[in-house]
């Protein structure tokens, strides 16, 4: 909450693997996005990394569309895969400590910054490959869908634990508000129907569903899954080690990353003319629906949260994930 956006470009350098990144004041010293570039291969890639869950605040929203926006203003890049720098947590979605007892000056400026968020990324003239690499719940499923291609792990076995107790690591991806007391606003949960379909969408918004990968990818709300076992040296892919950030290069290896990188590699060879015109068909009504009633949408949700009922439901479930992580 404290981290504020001191300067919002240090350095931008294009060529082969090379990076730009965002200086912030967070109490970590840790970069919110890391952004890298090849514009050779024309494609680009955004990193999460705001520790512990990649969660939504409003600096982070900012963060990542000044980045996409930087990456679009460069007429030879043509396609991006967002990422995360943590392998277990693609992003957990809002950042609940921004709907907890809220500041009113501060509350409709986040607001504000996810819908910028939702409109540059899912209008961007880039095809956005998503590596969902590890949980993508509530925003942080919607991040995913508002991408142009969704790749998630499979889940694999030793993500927890150790010896022959290992746990299999399943992550799972989905709108789940209303088990935190609060509802998807309409143009999230629109996505999901326009993800996966009118019942589908009905019934897993109505439940709060978080799908796992399997699931995720029968409903479509996923394009592939891949598993993240790292393959041999041998298989490594020219461009995609240059291409991570340094905090991310034993990545080079894994599977759903080159997974990412071809799909991007695909993308970018596409006549960009002709696919931008594509995307249009399908996602400017829904854009220009969004725009038409956004000052509405930001006076119904902060009315909603911070209704009493849903602060209690708010405080409670933020209260059980503390403790729950507590415990681990
Ligand atoms: C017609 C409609 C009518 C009305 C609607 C009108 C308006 C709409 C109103 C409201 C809409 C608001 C929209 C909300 C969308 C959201 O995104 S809400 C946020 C939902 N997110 C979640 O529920 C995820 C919660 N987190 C988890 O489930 C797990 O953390 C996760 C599965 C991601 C990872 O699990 P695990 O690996 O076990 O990690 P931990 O649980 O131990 O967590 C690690 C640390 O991360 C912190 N953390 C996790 N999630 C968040 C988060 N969302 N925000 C802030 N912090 C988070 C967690 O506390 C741990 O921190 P610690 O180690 O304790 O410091």
């Amino acid at each position: 909450m404290n981290t504020v956006i001191r300067s919002q470009l240090l350095r931008f350098s294009v060529g082969r693997g090379q990076q730009f990144r965002f200086s912030t004041a967070a109490a970590n010293g840790n970069d919110l996005v890391i952004g890298t570039v090849d514009e050779t291969l024309g494609i680009a890639m955004l990193t999460m990394n705001r520790p512990p869950a990649n969660s939504l605040s409003l600096e982070m929203n900012e963060a990542i569309c000044t980045s996409l926006k930087t990456m679009e203003s460069n007429p030879k890049i043509q396609s991006v895969i967002l990422s995360s720098s943590n392998p277990k947590i693609f992003s957990a979605g809002l950042d609940v400590s921004e709907l907890v007892s809220p500041h009113p000056d501060r509350l409709p400026k986040f607001w504000n910054s996810l819908q910028q968020l939702y409109l540059d990324l899912y209008g961007s003239r880039l095809a956005v490959v998503a590596a969902i690499q590890g949980h993508a719940p509530a925003a942080g499923c919607f991040l995913a869908m508002a991408c142009d291609y969704r790749i998630m792990s499979s889940g694999d076995i030793g993500g927890e634990g150790g010896g022959d107790m290992k746990k299999r690591f399943v992550p799972t991806i989905g709108l789940n508000e209303t088990q935190l007391g609060i509802a998807a606003p309409p143009w999230m949960g629109q996505l999901l129907v326009r993800t996966i379909g009118f019942r589908q969408a009905e019934l897993a918004l109505a439940m709060g569903t978080l799908f796992p990968p399997d699931r995720a990818l029968s409903i479509g709300l996923v394009d592939a899954i891949e598993s993240e076992q790292h393959g041999a040296e041998s298989t490594i892919i020219e461009g995609l080690s240059e291409l991570l950030p340094s905090i991310s290069k034993d990545q080079a290896s894994n599977p759903l990353m080159q997974k990412a990188f071809k799909q991007a590699t695909t993308f970018a060879k596409i006549p960009p003319h002709a696919r931008v015109a594509s995307k249009l068909v399908t996602r400017q009504s829904h854009i220009h629906d969004m725009i038409a009633t956004r000052d509405e949408d930001t006076a119904h949700f902060c009315g909603f949260v911070t209704q009493e009922a849903v602060q209690k439901n708010l405080i409670a479930y933020v209260e059980a994930m503390k403790s729950k992580s507590k415990k681990k």
